[in-house]
């Protein structure tokens, strides 16, 4: 008999609705633990809700979502974070509050929590970015100190939408490099992606949302039932079975 792999987060017939309207229905699976989990499916198809869902931000209609991970170690990162770029913040800065669900916002940090920060910036290749303030960032560089708080959170859930859109190409291979050594640690990673190149490198694991349901199913799977000349398409754009 093979065993259950371990899954700190689990969706029981779940339905998910937007201003009084069903988004989706009947969503049942577990997001295994120390994988990536790519979620795609059309514009318009769910992904934003389902994260929203996951995350607590919308009260499910029915059905239940079941997160053992503690709160503090939840992290989100949307889609186009609302940043406000005028409030004078540095990048270690950022990167530091990383640590504020686990130790408080009020309380100062510790030696120990500035090596953290040192740690998670080199990792990320921002050392020398440190103290330069968010507004004079670029696309790829924000995304780094964005995720550089995740790594600061040590957070075990982690969901990202859209991560690699709009920053440079170095940028995406350090973020998949970080995202694969989370996983490896043992975090439950799940991203929204568009991109069949990304996925292919990135993902174990696909949810794909179409017609108000969710299915599970494996990247080798998804991408074997893909015409090759497709390549790098974007998976919303007229692939077979997973237009909304
Ligand atoms: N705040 C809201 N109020 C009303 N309807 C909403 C709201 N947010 C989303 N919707 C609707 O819910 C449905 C699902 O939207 P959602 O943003 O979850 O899709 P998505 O798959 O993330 O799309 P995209 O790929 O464009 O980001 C869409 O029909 C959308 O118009």
């Amino acid at each position: 008999m093979t065993e259950t792999p371990p899954s700190r987060l689990e969706l029981h017939d779940l339905q998910l609705a937007q201003a009084n309207r069903t988004v989706l229905e009947h969503v049942s699976g577990r997001f295994r633990d120390g994988a990536i989990t790519a979620l795609v499916g059309a514009n318009g198809a769910g992904k934003s809700t389902l994260i929203q869902g996951i995350m607590g931000m919308l009260r499910p209609v029915a059905g239940r979502v079941v997160c053992t991970a503690p709160k503090e170690r939840r992290a989100w990162l949307p889609q186009q974070l609302a940043l406000d770029l005028t409030f004078p913040m540095s990048v270690e800065e950022l990167v530091m509050t990383g640590s504020w669900p686990s130790h408080g916002a009020l309380t100062g940090y510790c030696a120990r929590h500035y090596r953290r920060g040192r740690e998670v910036m080199a990792r990320l290749g921002i050392s020398h970015l440190a103290h330069r303030p968010l507004g004079e960032l670029s696309g790829g560089q924000r995304q780094r100190a964005l995720i550089g708080r995740t790594l600061m959170q040590e957070a075990e859930l982690l969901l990202l939408d859209e991560p690699f859109a709009n920053v440079d190409a170095e940028t995406v291979e350090v973020l998949m490099t970080v995202l694969r050594d989370m996983a490896a640690e043992g975090a439950t990673i799940i991203v929204v992606l568009h991109d069949m190149e990304q996925l292919a490198r990135l993902a174990e694991e696909v949810v794909v949302l179409t017609g108000g349901h969710a299915r599970w199913t494996t990247a080798q799977a998804l991408l074997q039932s893909q015409p090759a000349h497709l390549g790098s398409a974007r998976l919303a754009l007229g692939i077979p079975g997973i237009d909304a």
